[in-house]
């Protein structure tokens, strides 16, 4: 695995060892256990060494501990300031060696120092087809909106929210009868998919990053 060049260029990953995949958690942790999953094969080319939170006691660490994976949890109410929070989290996933970074409903935002130490290196996944329906309500906004598709997107994590490249994007039918939860349930089994299917990419081939278009490969 390579560290990226550039941010409008950014090479991530590929190599014959495994991926360093850290991932940060805010709750019940579905799309990191299908990563622990698909990482279990060695094939996969990726393995997750530390899941990381903002809170205690969510199914996401629990999932890690059942796991053997190391975590840790650092809240934005153990600082004096968000800046301080940003960059403890950013030492804490460090200390780990990551290659990439995965975002896997973790319900903050990543500051400036975060995201310089691991340039072009952070994916999150968001349950919505971006640039649409943004932040922490994705299937509530789509449903209320009344579109007939929505879906899950991962992206490469830059300082808006959920506005960076764009590294895939997978769709899901609204049906009539939908509310959130059955709505949420459904692009959460798509989102599983893409994620690990992508994330497995990365691990293997590397990204590009070209005037935001996103490819595999250096
Ligand atoms: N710099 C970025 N950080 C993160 C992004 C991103 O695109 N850029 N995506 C998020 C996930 N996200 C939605 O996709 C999201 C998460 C959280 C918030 C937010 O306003 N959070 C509040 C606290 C809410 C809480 O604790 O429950 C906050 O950060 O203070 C907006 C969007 C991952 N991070
Ligand atoms: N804005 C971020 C956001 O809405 N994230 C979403 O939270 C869910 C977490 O599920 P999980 O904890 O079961 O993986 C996922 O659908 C993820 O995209």
């Amino acid at each position: 695995m390579s560290t990226p060049s550039s941010s409008d260029d950014v090479a991530a990953a590929a190599g014959s060892a495994p991926a360093r995949v850290a991932v940060l958690v805010s709750g019940a942790g579905t799309n990191l256990q299908a990563l622990l999953d698909a990482a279990a094969d060695p094939a996969y080319g990726a393995s997750v060494v530390v899941v990381g939170a903002d809170r205690d006691d969510i199914e996401g660490l629990a999932r890690a501990d059942r796991a053997g994976v190391p975590t840790f949890v650092t809240k934005v109410g153990q600082f004096s300031s968000r800046e301080h929070w940003d960059l403890a989290l950013a030492d804490r996933v460090a200390a780990f060696e990551p290659d990439v970074v995965v975002l896997a409903g973790f319900m903050k935002l990543v500051g400036p120092a975060f995201l310089e130490r691991f340039e072009g290196r952070v994916v999150n996944t968001h349950p919505a087809l971006c640039p649409s329906f943004p932040g922490t309500t994705g299937p509530a906004d789509a449903l209320a909106y009344g579109v007939k598709v929505t879906g899950a997107t991962l992206f490469v994590v830059d300082a808006g929210v959920d506005t960076g490249p764009i590294v895939a994007q997978t769709v899901v039918p609204v049906e009539d009868t939908d509310d959130v939860e059955s709505l949420h349930e459904r692009i959460k089994g798509a989102e599983r998919r893409m994620l690990v299917e992508n994330v497995g990419r990365m691990a293997r081939e590397g990204i590009t990053i070209t005037n935001r278009k996103v490819r595999f490969g250096l």
